[in-house]
């Protein structure tokens, strides 16, 4: 792929260069993941916005991954959350299956170890999870649905809940940043993200250590992630996820105090044309201590069609996918996975 690929593209308007032109695309050329500082994402002047539209778009085409920091989430509403996750994961495995994922309708509830599998030879991933999504009030199409909290734990509600709207508004944010880098209006995917689209989880990763537990399995299998991208907290000092470059190599992305890690998912890849790369990743845990993580998988309201950005179509990148509704993408993927 040639920097001029993507320099210039053809808008509504005709051929016009890309904000980031003075970058060359490295797909997958990377050996480190970057951090972009927020601060400036939070200026009232659009010029520095774009400067992080512009950092985010080399991240986006390049690696598929990107810390962010001074991204306004309060550290103790984080600690909550994490808090809540060791709380869910040390009730009995009983009270935990009363909320099973899969008695689920919309993919809301409890993920038993083992019960996820990205592994090709079909053992399961070393994880568990508690998934729940926008707070809807009755069970309804697509994907949406009540979230299923555990009766034994109300207390987790709250911090979980508001965890969630942070990254609503977080991800809100990084939707006017994606638009910026893609030169688009600010507000292009605006009307879009209502916060309904999307799934946040609690993980635990039990230590791989343990005598009996294969060292070959993994905390999650290698994937892409499914929804527009995810904004991932890590638990710190713990490493365990790993980021595959175009070498074949696996990068690991050590917590960082203060960021959460973003990556960009399936579902943008197809809007850019794949100009933005949904990354495979993967986690082990051998570290000996437990590892909990909150991934929040922010998407556009399920309802949206989803079609290529024209933007992202040029001579040297023709536009390689049809339009799909979002929710119908998502349901499938997931009824792929458990
Ligand atoms: N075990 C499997 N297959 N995991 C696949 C990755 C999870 C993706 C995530 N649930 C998402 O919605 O993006
Ligand atoms: O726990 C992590 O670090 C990654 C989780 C992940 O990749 C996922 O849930 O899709
Ligand atoms: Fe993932």
């Amino acid at each position: 792929m040639t920097a001029t690929d993507a320099a210039t593209v053809v808008t509504g308007n005709g051929p016009r260069k890309i904000l980031s032109n003075s970058i060359d695309l490295k797909p997958g050329d990377f050996s480190s993941i970057p951090v972009l500082d927020l601060t400036l994402a939070f200026s009232p002047n659009v010029a520095d916005r774009k400067t992080v539209a512009s950092s985010l778009f080399d991240a986006c085409t390049r690696v598929g991954f990107f810390y962010v920091k001074n991204h306004g989430v309060p550290s103790e509403i984080i600690s909550e959350c994490f808090q809540a996750g060791r709380d869910f994961f040390e009730l009995s495995l009983e009270e935990k299956m009363k909320i099973y994922i899969k008695d689920s309708e919309n993919f809301k509830g409890y993920t038993p170890l083992l019960g996820e599998n990205t592994d090709p030879a079909g053992r399961g991933d070393l994880h568990e999870g508690f998934d729940i999504g926008y707070e809807y009030s009755k069970e309804g199409g697509k994907m949406e649905g009540v979230n299923r909290w555990p009766e034994t734990l109300p207390g987790i509600k709250a911090p979980v809940s508001t965890y969630f709207s942070e990254m609503v508004k977080l991800g809100k944010k990084l939707f006017q940043l994606f638009a910026l880098s893609l030169d688009l209006e600010e507000n292009y995917f605006d009307d879009l993200v209502s916060g309904k689209g999307g799934i946040m989880r609690l993980l635990h990763y039990p230590p791989q250590t343990k005598e009996g537990l294969d060292m070959t399995q993994l905390g999650i299998g290698a994937h892409s992630d499914y929804e527009c991208f995810t904004i991932l907290a890590q638990q710190g000092g713990v490493e365990a996820l790993q980021v595959l470059n175009k070498g074949g190599k696996w990068v690991g992305a050590t917590p960082i105090e203060g960021t959460f890690v973003v990556n960009v998912g399936d579902m943008m890849a197809r809007w850019t044309n794949d100009l933005y790369l949904s990354t495979i990743h993967r986690a082990i845990n051998r570290t000996g201590v437990r590892r909990y993580s909150v991934p929040f998988f922010f998407g556009v309201d399920y309802e949206s069609t989803i079609e290529v950005l024209e933007s992202c179509v040029s001579e040297g990148r023709p536009k390689k996918y049809e339009p799909i509704n979002a929710g119908d993408y998502i349901k499938q993927r997931l009824s792929e996975t458990y």
